[in-house]
């Protein structure tokens, strides 16, 4: 018997799910509230009930309240959908429709409150939004979560999803289905949510919702009649999409008679008012002024504030079961109010809810100051922007070239350059981050190495740590399955790719007549750099590509250093496989080539593998008279030309005698 989870690391979608004896997939109809939706659910052998029952159990008190309102006039929902399909462009139509914000030209990613966000035009952070939607006459409450569509943050939507009963399923009617859409689709699946598919951007010249809707029944079930059409941007069927919130999505089945039960999704630091919680309430009610308990430590607060979102707080005397809002309790560190943990009254102990998986670090760099005088403000700015967000893991390190820093976890390379950016934006801070490695692993082979390390398996996420082959019985590298969603045309193409960076195709799939879905088994270090480019690039823009976490395989690794005249850079050494040493070793070269400037003296770059040098460049000397051109004596034009020179310098970071630019150390990874 195989559980969906492994059916989907094997590669397997929908469609194959399917043919599978010991799995019934099927549609069933489900009441609620007088209302009729369907939804796909898995059946396995040995489960009794497909799906919870969402029948509602709610309280009978029918009193109309801002703050109580009854359960079965809830709606707790998702956006969900690939990058940049237009989650949050829908979120704002939704919040100007239902009144939550004035209608003005200027909405645009209202939700998106981050200075990086609104540059990159990404969603980075989950945020919540309670609406009110007249349908019937009668006010519904909707509790809307907007989340971020890129892979590194996909945390943020499955933590999202556990607030919920239902997601909306956006599609861009040009694009199709892409790689996100398939890999969000299926934490909504797995969570049995009710999901309605809903076609974006039909008002685009190249939109073909037809073709989607046949994607959408073949790839995950869907029938089309099930799908919205909508411009997100211009507002059409916008009101539809509502309506069929309150249609399709059954109310929570949270009880208000109950004990206090709530479920903490995400969690933030107000510097004024400490840790600022988001709560979904299973059960019972909260007030001002109650005692509560963390079920995660055990420790009590008191209720300072609660409130809904409405996207800003709005303070309410009481939140109620179904409701979705945020709680102020005096806890002075986001760790206190950890995500997925479960609150409860101090004079009503209850049992802590299922939280879901924590979020797990898939790269790891080193982080210093540009400057060491600078070391104490970073540290301070580290520290509160990790208070933001709980999926960065930090380790105090020092090197002897760059002193002393951080090793710090992300959860991709994205998520490792949005820190940074916030970093430099929100703390005014100059950082050098690390060569980007994945977490290793390493059975030692000694019993006096197990002994130290209190195990037999070790986790490398420093280079530098990385223990020698005559020490270890096997080492053991991370590997993820890759979806790739791509036209027919790149096929060959994508293919090559794929086999140059060592992965095992699992499957292959056409969605539609043209468009070719394939999976592949990648270790997790040839994807996490600059794989993604270079599809990109390959396939024009065409291709979209998302990962999930699929263990661990054996591999034959060794450790690359780096040379810079004849001294090893430590900051710089990779873990590589054995296979890959001679010519990446050869490409970083000329790379750091490429990237360290010419200085007054000739610089040796070199890459060894143990006492072996393996590649060579050189850069040569080269003096940069800045006051060259200035001929006769204007001192304010010389000092201008100095001063800049000295700026650029500031870029730099000395190691030994050689200025090194700060972004070497990434851009010598990157393979586009
Ligand atoms: N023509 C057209 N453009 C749209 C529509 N909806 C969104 N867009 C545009 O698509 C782009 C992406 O929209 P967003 O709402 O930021 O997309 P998103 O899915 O929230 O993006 P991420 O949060 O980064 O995943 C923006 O330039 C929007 O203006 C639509 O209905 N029609």
């Amino acid at each position: 018997m195989m559980h969906l989870s492994l059916l989907r690391s094997h590669g397997l979608f929908l469609p194959f799910i399917k043919r599978c004896p010991d799995i019934k997939v099927c549609r069933i109809k489900r009441r609620s509230q007088g209302c009729v939706s369907t939804c796909t659910v898995i059946r396995h052998r040995w489960m009794k009930s497909p799906v919870r029952d969402f029948s509602s159990n709610a309280s009978e008190k029918e009193s109309f309240d801002m703050s109580e309102f009854p359960v079965e006039r809830i709606r707790n929902f998702s956006i969900i959908a690939h990058i940049d399909h237009g989650k949050s462009t829908l979120a704002d139509r939704l919040l100007e429709i239902t009144g939550a914000i004035a209608k003005t030209a200027s909405n645009k990613q209202v939700l998106d409150k981050l200075q990086v966000e609104r540059e990159r035009g990404i969603t980075v952070k989950a945020q919540t939004a309670s609406l009110f939607y007249q349908h019937d006459g009668q006010t519904y409450l909707l509790n809307l979560i907007d989340t971020p569509g890129h892979v590194d943050f996909s945390y943020e939507v499955s933590r999202s999803i556990s607030a919920c009963q239902g997601v909306l399923l956006i599609v861009d009617a040009n694009q199709g289905i892409q790689a996100q859409t398939v890999a969000n689709f299926y934490l909504a699946f797995e969570a049995q949510l009710t999901i309605i598919p809903v076609i974006n951007k039909i008002d685009l010249k190249n939109a073909d919702p037809e073709r989607v809707e046949k994607q959408i029944e073949k790839v995950f079930d869907i029938p089309r009649e099930e799908c919205i059409k909508i411009s997100a941007k211009l507002g059409t069927n916008v009101d539809q999409v509502l309506r069929e919130v309150v249609r399709r999505i059954p109310p929570p089945t949270a009880r208000v008679d109950d004990p206090f039960t709530a479920l903490v999704f995400d969690s933030t630091f107000d510097h004024y008012r400490g840790v600022v919680a988001n709560i979904v309430v299973f059960g019972g009610r909260v007030s001002r002024g109650d005692r509560i308990v963390s079920a995660h430590l055990g420790k009590s607060y008191e209720v300072n504030e609660l409130g809904v979102l409405r996207p800003d707080q709005h303070p309410t005397q009481t939140l109620y079961a179904g409701q979705v809002g945020y709680i102020i309790s005096g806890m002075k560190e986001v760790k206190e109010a950890q995500i997925g943990d479960t609150l409860y009254l101090q004079k009503q102990p209850m049992e802590a809810l299922p939280g879901f998986k924590p979020a797990k670090a898939m790269v790891f760099a080193g982080m210093y100051p540009m400057d060491q005088s600078d070391y104490t403000a970073l540290r301070s700015a580290v520290e509160k922007l990790t208070l933001n967000d709980s999926s960065v893991t930090v380790q105090r390190d020092s090197s002897l070239a760059l002193g002393a820093g951080w090793r710090l976890g992300f959860l991709g390379l994205l998520h490792m350059e949005v820190f940074n950016q916030r970093l430099e934006q929100e703390y005014n801070a100059s950082v050098i981050i690390t060569a980007p490695t994945v977490p290793y692993k390493a059975v030692l082979a000694s019993a006096k190495l197990i002994k130290e390390h209190g195990d037999e398996v070790i986790t490398i996420i420093n280079p530098a740590h990385f223990p020698e082959r005559s020490l270890v019985v096997k080492y053991l590298e991370p590997m993820v399955l890759g979806t790739i969603i791509a036209p027919d045309d790149f096929t060959g193409k994508i293919m090559s790719l794929c086999q140059n960076r060592r992965a095992v195709q699992k499957n292959m799939f056409y969605i539609d007549d043209h468009r070719v879905m394939m999976k592949y088994l990648f270790p997790l270090n040839e994807v996490v750099v600059d794989f993604y480019d270079q599809l990109k690039s390959m396939s024009s823009g065409y291709a979209s590509f998302d990962y999930e976490d699929a263990g661990y395989e054996a591999a034959e690794l060794i450790k690359m250093d780096f040379l810079l005249n004849g001294q090893p850079v430590e900051e710089l050494a990779i873990i590589i496989h054995k296979e890959k040493a001679y010519s990446a070793g050869k490409a970083i070269c000329e790379r750091l080539k490429d990237s360290i400037p010419r200085q007054m003296f000739e610089i040796a770059v070199q890459a060894a593998v143990g006492s072996k040098i393996i590649a060579r460049e050189t850069i040569k000397a080269y003096r940069k008279n800045v006051l060259a051109k200035c001929y006769g004596g204007d001192i304010t034009r010389k000092m201008k030309l100095l001063k800049k020179q000295a700026e650029g310098k500031k870029k730099m970071r000395r190691i030994g005698n050689i200025d090194v630019p700060k972004d070497a150390f990434i851009n010598v990874l990157k393979r586009t």
